[in-house]
């Protein structure tokens, strides 16, 4: 039976957090009344694998929230074990041509999204972060993360060329020298590497102290103009992002090439088939 005392600790959080009104269905955006910071919460069980419907609903949150001039977003996940498991493999194997193309243009305007949102963004990483997982944590400006998690942008092990998002997002959080390593080497890290090299910014023992610490980065600007602060920010990342745009079309055609190669398409079935059987076994 639940005590008074957690029934009370409820209600409170009750009154001071609403969910938003066109919370989508694979991700849930709480903004919470004191603070102004909106949490946006992958849900797509179970292991958040990205597939289109995921990546335009995290596309539309980013989005609201921005427009609603929230204080800040922080980014987590529903399951207590993975943040997101990356791009889901299904959609690149033995894909519907349309479809592919859209998951891959959904990812770019996730990263664009993200990467240059004008509010201060912080992820509370509560679990592993592989590829695709790696690539949103990185997005944000601020990443804690939990023990015994792995994150890291391994695609160069299944000789898949970094995307240039990939090399923005490791620039701008590592030493060149160490971001240009990790991404030849497809390195991933565990909690305890990601914070030696800077990959994360702290550790948290639990995902509330993760989400805790994400709000203590954000409330650091509660003082600074927020329009000098996003056009500061922009000024830092505008460069990035106007790369990006006059490589988006060859790197949407570079990742449909690459799926399409029969080669690959063995690769991912095998890639796939191991998932699987790691929990047959
Ligand atoms: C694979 C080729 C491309 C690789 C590209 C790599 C990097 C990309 C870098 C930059 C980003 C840009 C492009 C992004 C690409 C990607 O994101 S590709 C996806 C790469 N992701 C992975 O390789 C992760 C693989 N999964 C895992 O390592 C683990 O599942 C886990 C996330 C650590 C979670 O472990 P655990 O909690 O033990 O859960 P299970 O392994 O039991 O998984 C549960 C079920 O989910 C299936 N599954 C796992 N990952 C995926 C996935 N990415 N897509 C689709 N399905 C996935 C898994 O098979 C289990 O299914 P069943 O329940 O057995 O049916």
């Amino acid at each position: 039976m639940m005590s008074s005392m957690s029934l009370s600790r409820m209600l409170r959080a009750a009154s001071v957090c609403r969910t938003m009104s066109t919370a989508t269905k694979l991700t849930a955006v709480e903004v919470n009344d004191k603070t102004g910071i909106a949490t946006v919460t992958l849900s797509r069980p179970p292991i958040n694998a990205l597939n289109v419907e995921l990546l335009h609903d995290l596309y539309q949150s980013i989005k609201e929230i921005e427009n609603n001039k929230s204080r800040g977003l922080i980014l987590t996940s529903s399951n207590d074990k993975v943040f997101s498991a990356g791009l889901d493999i299904n959609e690149m194997y033995r894909p519907d041509k349309d479809r592919a193309r859209l998951l891959w243009t959904k990812l770019q305007d996730v990263w664009l999204a993200l990467y240059g949102c004008a509010l201060p963004t912080a992820a509370a990483i509560n679990g592993h972060a592989p590829a695709g997982g790696c690539l949103l944590a990185t997005s944000c400006e601020y990443r804690v993360i939990l023990p015994q998690c792995r994150i890291g942008l391994n695609e160069i092990q299944l000789g898949l060329v970094p995307p240039i998002f990939c090399m923005f997002n490791f620039l701008n959080v590592l030493p060149r020298r160490v971001a240009e390593r990790a991404l030849v080497q497809g390195r991933i890290f565990t909690t305890e590497q990601a914070l030696q090299i800077g990959l994360v910014d702290d550790v948290a023992s639990s995902k509330e102290k993760a989400l805790e610490k994400c709000s203590q980065f954000i409330a650091t600007f509660a003082q600074t103009n927020p329009l000098a602060r996003s056009l500061t920010k922009l000024k830092f990342r505008g460069a990035d992002l106007q790369r990006f745009e006059s490589e988006r079309t060859n790197e949407l055609e570079s990742f449909l090439e690459f799926i399409d190669h029969p080669q690959m398409q063995e690769d991912l079935g095998i890639y796939l088939e191991g998932l699987k059987k790691k929990n047959r076994n």
